[in-house]
């Protein structure tokens, strides 16, 4: 099992400690570290937000352990259709990082404290015109909006764009199943699962018509797998913005799932200023092989003593009943 967390950790451990710049601060992070473990199926991903308590964090400790420990279900594709992540951006940065991916969904992020409408008119404008009228345009509120602002903003970006899906524009389930019977856009529910006491009970039937599941906030990819089971709905796989070790689960999971309707938001090693891997988990033709890249870098990415220091804490307090 996994012996020796995160102190001492160098290229040879069973656990070191990564940190990497981000190109462009992303849900308020601006570096994304995270521990790395080593088991006997392989090289799993524990990179809990700071943010997060020890109780939310232990179902992304489980998805560690079940990389590491005994690996994934056997994938029923070979390679998985991914979407770009374009962070709360300028229009042309947004039309550059889209026109660069060689995606042909994008995933745009809106309503970021700070800014405007029309700032996010202007970035999914950016974006429709990088990708031509064939691509596919969603948009992520992460939860910033009430019913009436939700409406108004969502209709005025769907007529301007056309939008695939828009996700988690509210924070509850009730205000998600008061907005969808307001507008015509597919609402997608990423916070109102990962973030809930229990994935597998939540009500979705009113509230959201496509699934967000991520490996580490769901417990692995067997929780995730029982959490698409148990909703019925058609899902999206998307990352918590992992290093290539932590996308691979991500990877293994949309793999696994016997539908697979959405490009999925796992080309975000995209969005780092470097990774784990020297063969990093980025798209191809708007694809991600199925594969599980080994951690080599470790003298390019390990994070400093007190990073380590912090990350050896949360794995105590995690694993400590
Ligand atoms: O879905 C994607 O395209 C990328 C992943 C992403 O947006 C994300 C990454 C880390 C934390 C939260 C989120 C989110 O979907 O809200
Ligand atoms: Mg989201």
């Amino acid at each position: 099992m996994i012996s020796n967390p995160a102190s001492g950790g160098g290229p040879a451990a069973d656990a070191w400690v990564y940190s990497v710049p981000l190109r462009n601060r992303f849900r308020g992070i601006d570096v994304r570290d995270g521990v790395l473990l080593r088991g006997p199926a392989g090289w799993g991903e524990f990179s809990p937000f700071w943010d997060y308590e020890v109780a939310e964090s232990r179902r992304w400790w489980a998805a560690a352990v079940e990389a590491a420990t005994v690996g994934w279900p056997a994938p029923l594709r070979d390679s998985v259709p991914v979407n770009v992540t374009v962070p709360a951006v300028d229009a042309d940065r947004a039309h550059a990082i889209v026109a660069a991916s060689g995606c042909r969904t994008a995933k745009v992020k809106i309503a970021e404290p700070g800014q405007t409408e029309a700032d996010d008119l202007a970035r999914v404008e950016g974006v429709r015109d990088a990708l031509g009228p064939s691509g596919a345009v969603r948009v992520d509120a992460n939860a910033a909006w009430d019913v009436d602002t939700a409406v108004a903003r969502i209709r005025a970006l769907d007529a301007a764009v056309g939008l695939e899906y828009v996700e988690q524009p509210c924070a509850t389930l009730p205000e998600l199943a008061a907005l969808r019977r307001r507008i015509d856009v597919r609402v997608a529910v990423d916070e109102g699962v990962r973030r809930s006491a229990d994935p597998l009970a939540v009500d979705l039937r009113e509230a959201g018509d496509v699934v967000v599941l991520k490996v580490q906030p769901l417990g692995g990819v067997r929780a995730a797998l029982r959490v698409a089971e148990a909703h019925g709905l058609p899902c999206v796989v998307s990352s918590a913005l992992e290093s290539s070790v932590g996308i691979a689960a991500g990877v293994a999971l949309a793999a696994a799932l016997p539908e697979l309707p959405f490009a999925c938001g796992l080309a975000t090693v995209a969005l780092f200023t470097d990774d784990v891997s020297s063969t990093p988990l980025l798209p191809v033709d708007g694809r991600l092989p199925v594969v599980r890249p080994v951690p080599d870098r470790f003298d390019a990415v390990a994070a400093d003593a007190e990073t380590e220091q912090r990350w050896a804490a949360r794995m105590a307090a995690v694993i400590t009943a």
